[in-house]
């Protein structure tokens, strides 16, 4: 399969490495606007960029009919115009904002928790991610899909927030430390105990595994879909 890498930066080069490992061919790395010259008739795109460049980078690509697997957040309102996009262009479109298989499972495992506690208000809720100091958006992505998890499961809350949970505003606490690849905790605390579900991502590798695979599976279909049609929808 033919690659090419739109961001070539922290993402964007372990993904190549991995995907180089598998047998797969990188035929653009770009750290600029994609072109029908720069990308170099790819099967398909991989991008990892940054909240400002993504919308533009992937439309690009679509009206190009090249699908597209993003990982870029920061961008999401908007998705829906980028899905119309793929449709239009008969082409595919996947965007996962977080490709690790563990925080997929976590994502699974967040949603039940949420249900069962929904039922037990002396639990206050409350979120916090950590990442790198380099990172440019807050929350992250996948804090932001967590919380949509618990937002759907537990009629108490109809939005979320950065900072402290207040009434229906579910609360993320977004810290920036060093070199902290992606650390998601959820918290239900009451007055005599706390239940804690966390991932901690130990180095970028389950993310660009992730996204290889995802770039694998969207050759030849046509549509929107998401990291949980790729690992869970048989
Ligand atoms: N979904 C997931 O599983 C994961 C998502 N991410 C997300 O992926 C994105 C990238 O992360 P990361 O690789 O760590 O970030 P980096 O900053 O390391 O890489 C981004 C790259 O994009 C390049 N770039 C700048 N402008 C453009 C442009 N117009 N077109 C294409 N590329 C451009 C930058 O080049 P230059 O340095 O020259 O500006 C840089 O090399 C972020 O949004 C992050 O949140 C990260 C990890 C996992
Ligand atoms: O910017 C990062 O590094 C990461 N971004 C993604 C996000 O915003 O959730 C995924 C991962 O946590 C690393």
């Amino acid at each position: 399969m033919n690659i090419a890498l739109v961001g070539y930066g922290k993402m964007g080069k372990i993904i190549g490495e991995i995907a180089e490992k598998k047998g797969h061919e990188i035929v653009a790395r770009l750290n600029e606007t994609p072109t029908v010259e720069n990308l170099n008739d790819p099967d398909v795109v991989i991008e990892f960029s940054n909240p400002e460049v993504a919308f533009e980078n992937i439309k690009v690509c679509l009206e190009n009919q090249i699908p597209v697997v993003c990982g870029t957040t920061g961008w999401l309102e908007r998705k829906s115009e980028i899905e119309e996009i793929a449709v239009q262009n008969n082409t595919a479109f996947l965007y996962g904002s977080n490709f690790s298989l563990g925080v997929n499972l976590f994502f699974a495992l967040n949603e039940k928790l949420a249900t069962l506690m929904s039922d037990f208000p002396e639990y206050q809720v409350q979120m916090e991610e950590i990442h790198h100091t380099q990172k440019k958006d807050a929350p992250s992505g996948t804090a932001i899909t967590l919380a949509e998890g618990i937002i759907k499961n537990d009629s108490r809350f109809g939005s979320w927030k950065l900072e402290e949970t207040k009434e229906t505003e579910l609360g993320i606490f977004a810290v920036r430390e060093d070199e902290v690849p992606g650390t998601h905790s959820i918290f239900y605390r009451s007055e005599v105990d706390e239940i804690e579900i966390k991932h901690t991502a130990f180095n970028r590798n389950g993310f660009a595994v992730g996204a290889v695979i995802a770039a694998e599976w969207i050759i030849g279909k046509t549509g929107n879909f998401s990291m949980q049609d790729v690992l869970f929808k048989k």
